[in-house]
């Protein structure tokens, strides 16, 4: 496997990042799109492992997509949607909006489709929604990846534990508007991680005319009906802010974010509060977010139940800081792209840090650290927290930085290009 030295930063941190489009939009964007009742555009979509295997998974369902305005990490696609053919295999790679949010679209026909991705996909948590789809009329065959799923799909009233990911309601409502009855979701067990997540996917469903009814917690109805069809821009990617943020933090520079949104349901947008929280001055300017450093950082104890996925990066600078931090209610962070718990702890201590894990979290003392190989499991936001404490700490190699393409496959380039740019200062 590749070994990708880190680069550290010799001066403050200066630079404007432009960052490409929201995964979690995009993912819910472009099948939204495909079950619209007419031709429809998503512009500025990513292009990443995980929206191509989504844009390839549409694809071989039926739908005719048409891209234009390509750049390495950007797309506009024209969706032009059809009947859910049956007959396909989808890959879903190592992503959990492609493994949770298209069986159900593949239940509204009535052929089989098989579903399998990455070795690692397999032990990531499906039973709850294969469990829901078959209540809700589906034939589905496993328990995990992999598994066939054949429709037609009724809809109706089903109930599930998604405490272990909010992609498990998600996944349902996104396509219920097209089942016969629409669809009641009722959770029931310990807390949903990542609700901002779920709050994107009642939000982008209202916006394309879909009535969804959240006012009971912990259900959602969904009535049956048409999707609209949207002309949809989709908005920068906040949690893949995150690297490039604490780049700030850590150089005492300043790194600034143009299109921040103003407003937005990406759990991104804590990045606003928890970089404050560690010592960082955080400022909208025109068009944009602005966050500048000091070079000093401050220890946490935060509660990340609901914005799970900021974890690495935060754990990373945690690491750096000058006084101990607690990450909590992060348990599902096991389920992720790998038990994240247990890889950020491993890889931080073997650089000589002091990471425990709890269960349900980390705490971390901060130790000076020193170089040394970065493990980052296939998961991208591991590898993107071994660059982030490469920036103070000499010598860190990052194991396959080539999988930040699950998201952002301009990664390495846009780390070299924004520590480029101190000289410029
Ligand atoms: O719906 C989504 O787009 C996501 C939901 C969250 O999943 P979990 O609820 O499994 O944490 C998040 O961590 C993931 O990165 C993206
Ligand atoms: C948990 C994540 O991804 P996925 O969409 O595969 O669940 C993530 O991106 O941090």
């Amino acid at each position: 496997m590749s070994l990708w030295p880190a680069p550290t930063a010799t001066e403050p941190v200066t630079a404007t990042i432009s960052l490409p489009g929201s995964k979690s939009v995009t993912n819910r964007a472009l099948p939204l799109a495909a079950l619209a009742e007419g031709p429809g555009t998503v512009r500025r979509a990513l292009r990443s492992r995980d929206a191509d295997l989504m844009a390839a998974a549409l694809r071989s369902l039926g739908t005719r997509m048409t891209a234009s305005a390509e750049t390495p990490s950007s797309v506009d696609w024209q969706v032009e949607p059809g009947p859910v053919t049956g007959g396909a295999h989808i890959d879903v790679g190592l992503a959990g909006t492609v493994m949770r949010f298209v069986p159900p679209i593949a239940a509204l026909g009535d052929g089989e489709v098989s579903f399998d991705g990455d070795a690692a996909a397999r032990t990531r948590p499906m039973g709850p929604i294969l469990t829901a789809l078959r209540d809700l009329g589906a034939r589905v065959d496993g328990d995990a990846l992999p598994f066939t799923v054949r429709g037609p799909i009724r809809g109706g009233e089903v109930t599930l534990d998604a405490s272990a990911s909010s992609q498990l309601v998600s996944g349902l409502l996104l396509a219920a508007a097209r089942f016969d009855k629409g669809v009641t979701v009722r959770h029931e067990g310990p807390p949903v991680p990542s609700t901002p997540h779920i709050r994107m996917t009642v939000q982008m469903l209202r916006e394309r005319g879909v009535t969804v009814d959240d006012s009971e917690r912990d259900v959602w109805r969904v009535e049956p009906g048409p999707i609209a069809a949207t002309d949809f821009t989709v908005e920068p990617d906040l949690s893949n802010a995150a690297p490039f943020l604490a780049a700030a933090l850590i150089t005492g520079g300043t790194v600034t974010i143009p299109g921040w949104p103003e407003q937005t349901t990406q759990p991104g947008d804590e990045l606003r509060h928890l970089l404050a929280e560690m010592g960082a001055s955080v400022a909208r300017v025109p068009g944009g977010l602005s966050v500048s450093g000091t070079g000093r950082i401050r220890g946490i104890d935060a509660d990340l139940h609901d914005v799970g996925e900021l974890t690495p990066t935060l754990a990373a600078l945690a690491a750096l800081a000058d006084s101990p931090s607690r990450l909590r209610g992060i348990a599902h962070l096991r389920g992720h792209e790998t038990d994240r718990l247990a890889a950020l702890a491993c890889e931080i201590n073997r650089l000589g840090g002091d990471v425990r894990e709890t269960a349900d979290g980390l705490e971390i003392r901060p130790r000076p650290l020193t170089g040394g190989v970065f493990r980052s499991y296939a998961d991208h936001r591991m590898a993107t927290a071994g660059a982030v404490i490469g920036l103070a700490v000499p010598g860190v190699q990052v194991e396959d930085i080539a999988t930040t393409g699950k998201t952002l496959p301009e990664f390495p380039r846009m780390w070299n290009e924004m520590l480029k740019k101190e000289g410029r200062r």
